[in-house]
């Protein structure tokens, strides 16, 4: 199974249950509001709300620019929608709106650590929309509109920008045009063609395709060879049916009168209108090495499939995540918003717009460092045909595209605040990606690249049968489910769940010619054990864990997935009888634990109840290994209740006398201890011991015991709003992972996916 096919498409693609059942797991919806500040006590209370709260009422008052200092305002944006042209989908209301409102929202802070929220508004009417919005201004840093229909969008957006003293940025403008110009920059170079000679046809005249027409004009292109159709054809001089002010502004002297007309001999054609638009004759008709962006969103005006069946010399581009060169607006609005607050910018001005195209240009044709290539669906891209623009998850986007905008900001004199040094911005900027979210992606392109036969041992549970689905839709590998056939096919019919996708594969270990095999193998390993051959034989006929074991002990699985059915420490012992820890290693537990942009492993979490100073040696290196194979630099902290000696204790000699033991190893990673988790979290509380040898804070926790590790482990998760992975087997000589019993299909997918990673590496 490859993870692309001959159209470069990736393996991204989702059932519409999964899309379903991803919004609705849980708490409904994709976003949810935490507090920032303590509300604990009655001191909390006092400075958070009456009377505390009445001083910077007062401040801001007196002087409005301190809101950005006292208030949410300087990093919350409003993503507002009326849903008159939800994606291409077109109008299906306010309401239906909300799941890409939403989404827009969270991409905001997954991608620039900008707050946001959706706000959608029920109205069709121009100036009932403006009067709602123009009065909500002291509320945010910024407004995002989205996905209001052409022309109503125009009017209403220059009024706003107008009235408001805050950017007023409709993305499926602005947002849009500046990707498509910063693709087509580079399109234009590839091909060798100068923009003031190229032939361009826009299909679609609304609210994106009229903005990356004026914004491309701005750029340099000749307007006459600029020609736009929308449903009713060419927009030629004099034409009357179904034209407004926006459109006639690009109307120009031409016979042509259809598509197909106006795409023969073209150089480059965007669509931005619907499904389905363009034709193979009219993308035949095209001049040599053709420029094609289709991108009508969820499908495109016509698939990179379709094209290269009849042409092998186009430049393509679409909305898509799940094709290269994706010409979406998820490139502009996080990073342009994440610069223009950052500089109190009172608005989004043309100069921010042509820095954020020509730096997001530039960054295509930049070498792709090694951190960044896991990030480009397994390969490292070069600037070419396949690799116009950036992929979202380039890690590099945060740090480069809000210089820009911040820069053209302050150079255009609409900045409220002046930064200083943007190379320092520049830095921080780095630290605010969320870094685990670029790591399962980077596990889920590696695992692609090389796939991977997964068993998943309780293959009569729904939650695993969906997993397996999942696993099998994106093209890590093939699922082996562990069960019944009847039972589960009963079961699966139930729920809607395809278990004939290709992909799928269901054991029956009843019928299984491979039972003999693994019974003996588990004999051998466990006669000395008290274990008679009929007692290895009922484990291998009985139980899926032991089945699943051997399966991958033997080599017919690459890793195996279990434990919503068994307790963690049950599961693993099951697994134990099965296979021996990898030699030279220790086997623990991992566990990620993830807030506010900042991961860190904490071992062990899982396996060792009380380690001794050589087993806390052991952890720490186990742990740091893992560190870096998820592309992390390790800097292990050795936890205690006491800092460097102080107060003195017998378990704090232990740990003590673990950092010894590495001193005499001489590993090759930072380590350093014993500490408190203050000093090896926070910076400034480290700053007191100047002798520490970490270069930063810590990302790797090394806890004392079990019961610490599971219990801060769990307070994170449940009081601190971390999210917390695993923890993952480390250690063993094959690939397993143990969900917890309370595990989502997500989290089992991911742990499937980590299976499949460890089983490569
Ligand atoms: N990739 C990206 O980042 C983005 C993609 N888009 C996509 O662009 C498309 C348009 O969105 P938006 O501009 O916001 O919507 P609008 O409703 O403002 O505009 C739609 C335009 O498309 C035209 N149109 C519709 N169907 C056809 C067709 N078959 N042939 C020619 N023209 C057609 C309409 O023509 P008429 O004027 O005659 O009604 C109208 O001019 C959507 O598919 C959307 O998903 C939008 C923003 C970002
Ligand atoms: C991507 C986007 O904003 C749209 O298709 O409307
Ligand atoms: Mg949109």
């Amino acid at each position: 199974m490859s993870a692309k096919d001959k159209s470069g498409r990736s393996a991204t693609s989702v059932t519409d249950q999964e899309a379903l059942d991803f919004h609705s797991q849980g708490r409904p919806g994709k976003l949810e509001i935490s507090p920032t500040k303590p509300m604990a006590t009655q001191r909390d209370l006092s400075l958070a709300y009456s009377p505390g709260v009445a001083v910077p009422v007062k401040a801001i008052a007196a002087n409005p620019a301190t809101a950005y200092d006292y208030t949410t305002r300087g990093n919350m944006v409003a993503v507002i929608s009326n849903g008159t042209a939800i994606l291409g989908l077109g109008n299906l209301g306010a309401l239906a709106s909300k799941p890409v409102m939403e989404g827009k929202s969270v991409l905001f802070k997954r991608f620039a650590d900008v707050d946001s929220i959706d706000l959608e508004v029920d109205t069709e009417d121009a100036d009932e929309f403006i009067n709602c919005v123009r009065f909500l201004g002291p509320s945010f840093g910024g407004i995002n509109l989205e996905d209001i229909k052409a022309p109503e969008c125009f009017i209403i957006e220059q009024k706003l920008r107008e009235i408001m003293d805050i950017p007023v940025f409709h993305d499926d403008q602005h947002g849009t045009a500046i990707i498509a110009t910063a693709g087509l920059i580079n399109a234009l170079q590839l091909t060798g063609r100068d923009l003031k000679t190229t032939r361009l046809v826009c299909n679609g005249a609304g609210a994106a395709a009229i903005a990356c027409v004026e914004l491309i004009k701005s750029m340099g292109f000749a307007p006459e060879n600029i020609i736009m159709c929308d449903t009713k054809g060419v927009i030629y001089q004099g034409r009357t049916e179904g034209m407004n002010q926006w459109k006639s502004a690009h109307a120009v002297k031409t016979d042509r009168r259809t598509l197909e007309d106006a795409m023969d001999g073209a150089d480059v054609v965007l669509g931005l209108s619907q499904k389905g638009a363009f034709s193979e004759a009219m993308i035949r008709s095209m001049a040599e090495k053709p420029i094609i962006f289709a991108m009508a969103n969820p499908d495109p005006e016509i698939t990179p499939e379709e094209v290269s069946a009849i042409r092998d010399d186009a430049i393509m581009a679409t909305g898509r995540s799940d094709y290269p060169n994706q010409v979406n607006n998820v490139l502009c609005f996080p990073y342009m918003f994440r610069g223009a607050l950052d500089v109190h910018a009172s608005t989004i001005n043309e100069a921010m717009k042509i820095a954020a195209a020509e730096a997001l240009a530039n960054l295509a044709k930049e070498d792709v460092p090694d951190d960044v290539a896991a990030a480009y669906q397994g390969n490292r891209p070069r600037f070419g045909p396949q690799y116009i623009i950036p992929v979202p998850f380039d890690p590099r986007l945060i740090s480069s595209i809000p210089v820009a905008v911040a820069k053209a900001a302050m150079e255009s004199g609409v900045a409220r605040k002046t930064l200083p040094d943007l190379a320092a911005y520049g830095r921080q900027l780095s630290a605010r990606r969320d870094p685990i979210a670029s790591t399962l992606q980077r596990i889920y392109e590696r695992v692609r690249r090389q796939p991977k036969r997964i068993v998943f041992a309780e293959g009569e549970e729904v939650q695993m049968m969906r997993s397996a689905l999942a696993y099998v839709n994106q093209e890590l590998g093939t699922a082996l489910l562990l069960g019944r056939e009847q039972q589960m096919r009963e079961m699966a019919d139930r729920e809607g769940i395809d278990l004939d996708r290709p992909g799928i594969q269901i054991v029956n270990a009843r019928i299984s010619k491979r039972t003999g095999a693994y019974t003996d193998y588990l004999y051998a390993r466990l006669q000395r054990k008290g274990y008679l051959y009929r007692d290895a034989q009922r484990l291998i006929n009985n139980d899926r864990n032991h089945f699943a074991a051997c399966m991958v002990a033997l080599g017919d699985a690459d890793g195996m997935v279990t434990g919503i059915t068994r307790n963690y420490s049950t599961a693993l012992e099951d697994v134990r009888r099965c296979i021996d820890p990898k030699p030279g290693h220790r086997v623990i537990g991992v566990s990620l634990a993830l807030c506010r942009g900042r991961t860190v492993l904490v071992a062990d979490t899982a396996v060792h109840d009380m380690p001794s100073a050589e087993e806390l040696a052991d952890i720490a290196e186990e742990a740091a290994g893992l560190a870096r194979r998820l592309g992390y630099f390790p800097r292990v902290a050795m936890l205690a209740y006491s800092t460097f000696g102080h107060p003195s204790g017998e378990r704090s000699e232990r740990v003590r006398e673990a950092v010894n033991i590495l001193d005499r190893r001489r590993v090759d990673f930072e380590y350093d201890g014993e500490m408190g988790a203050d000093v090896a979290l926070n910076a400034r509380v480290m700053e007191q011991y100047p002798f520490c040898r970490l270069s930063g804070t810590a990302n790797v926790l090394v806890m004392p015991a079990f019961h610490s590790a599971s219990i801060s482990t769990k307070m994170l998760q449940e009081l601190g709003g971390s999210t917390v992975i695993g923890p993952l087997l480390v250690g063993l000589d094959k690939s397993v992972q143990i969900v917890s019993m309370a595990a989502k299909d997500s989290d089992i997918v991911n742990m499937a996916a980590l299976a499949a990673h460890n089983a490569g590496s």
